[in-house]
């Protein structure tokens, strides 16, 4: 079996971060690339990441470089850059030429342009690449502080999927392998823009109940796209599906929830976008999705009512009476 010794991780921000001390913990050589000179210089002279792990300093060794070169010779390498970037960054690493080892791709969302999955874009800019991806409940910051979680890592080859998972896997963090790198790649993406909902609900103060129906409904809605998308069942009930939803769909950890949570104070999508530098991957995930959705005749009203929200179409009270007001029905239909 390929045995992965080392692991270059691409993207400097919490989740890259967290995921480069968390190969460190599995006993792998771990490097690091980031586009930004002082977070190259935080991790290698202070062992933090002040911009986005603010308040960590880890006693793992990772090295840290803005070459990307430097991480050619690599066993592994996790794609963690936001991902409306991963074309971009598919295609640097094609032209760089030697970037041939398997990759795992660890962003959440489909391509804005296109309304294509990460793995998609794979097949176009690396083609031959063997590419999977990494999902699951995973807060960087409860990684970064060796918290505990269990997430997917989903890739066609059985064997690959066992070799990444045993090098990744550490006390607190345990990978589970899939092949089914599609209805993997679904949940991540449609949670981002259930959790905006869900935070909004909490901003309007709408309470409890509201926020776990919405969860729910939010639940069938993920599932009816994965099923029109041919993901498997297990993986939608599974960490990278109901698991994470449930995270990000009730917590002010998460980004998406907040950037809802704000959105339900009254606070306009449009400025939002423009003044705050935590990434909502939902926001643009929102309008890809319902378009998905139509393309596979599948009814999103949740997602659809997200990104009215977001273009600035509906505000929160508007978009509660347009879900309740929709005809009744069987609670399995959509
Ligand atoms: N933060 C978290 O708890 C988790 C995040 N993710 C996913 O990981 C992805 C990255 O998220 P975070 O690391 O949290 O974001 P972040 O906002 O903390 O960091 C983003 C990083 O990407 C870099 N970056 C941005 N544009 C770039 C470009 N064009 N080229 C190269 N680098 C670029 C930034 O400089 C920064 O280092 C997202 O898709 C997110 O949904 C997944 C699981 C957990
Ligand atoms: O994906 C995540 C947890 O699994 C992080 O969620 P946010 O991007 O909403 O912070």
């Amino acid at each position: 079996m390929q045995r992965i010794q080392s692991v270059g991780v691409i993207g400097g921000g919490a989740w890259g971060t967290a995921l480069a001390l968390t190969a460190a913990r599995a006993g792998r050589k771990a490097i690091l690339w980031a586009r930004d000179a002082n977070t190259v210089s935080d991790i290698r002279a202070r062992q933090q990441n002040p911009r986005y792990l603010h308040g960590i300093t880890f006693d793992e060794e990772i090295e840290a470089t803005t070459v990307l070169t430097d991480l050619v010779s690599v066993d592994a390498v996790l794609l963690v850059t936001p991902a409306q970037t991963t074309r971009p960054m598919l295609q640097e690493l094609s032209r760089l030429g030697a970037f041939k080892m398997p990759l795992l791709l660890c962003a959440k969302g489909f391509e804005r342009q296109t309304g294509k999955l990460l793995s998609q874009i794979v097949s176009e800019e690396l083609p031959g690449t063997p590419a999977g991806v990494l999902s699951g409940p995973s807060f960087a910051e409860d990684v970064a502080k060796g918290l505990p979680t269990a997430v997917t890592i989903a890739i066609d080859s059985q064997e690959l999927g066992h070799a990444l998972c045993l090098a990744l896997a550490a006390p607190a963090f345990r990978p589970y392998a899939s092949t089914d790198v599609v209805g993997t790649q679904i949940g991540g993406a449609l949670k981002n823009v259930l959790a905006i909902a869900c935070g909004a609900v909490a901003g309007r103060k709408l309470g409890a109940s509201a926020q776990a129906a919405l969860t729910a409904r939010g639940f069938a809605e993920l599932t009816r796209l994965g099923v029109a998308m041919d993901a498997k069942p297990e993986t939608l009930t599974g960490l990278s599906g109901l698991g994470d939803l449930v995270l990000t769909c009730s917590s002010t950890q998460s980004r998406n929830f907040s950037f809802g949570k704000k959105l339900g104070e009254g606070h306009k999508a449009a400025d939002l976008l423009l003044q705050s530098d935590k990434l909502a991957e939902g926001a643009f995930s929102a309008r890809v999705a319902l378009d998905i959705g139509r393309r596979h005749k599948v009814d999103l009203p949740i997602c659809e009512t997200v990104s009215r929200m977001i273009d600035g179409d509906l505000d929160v009270d508007e978009a509660l009476t347009a879900l309740m007001s929709r005809p009744l029905k069987p609670e399995a239909s959509s």
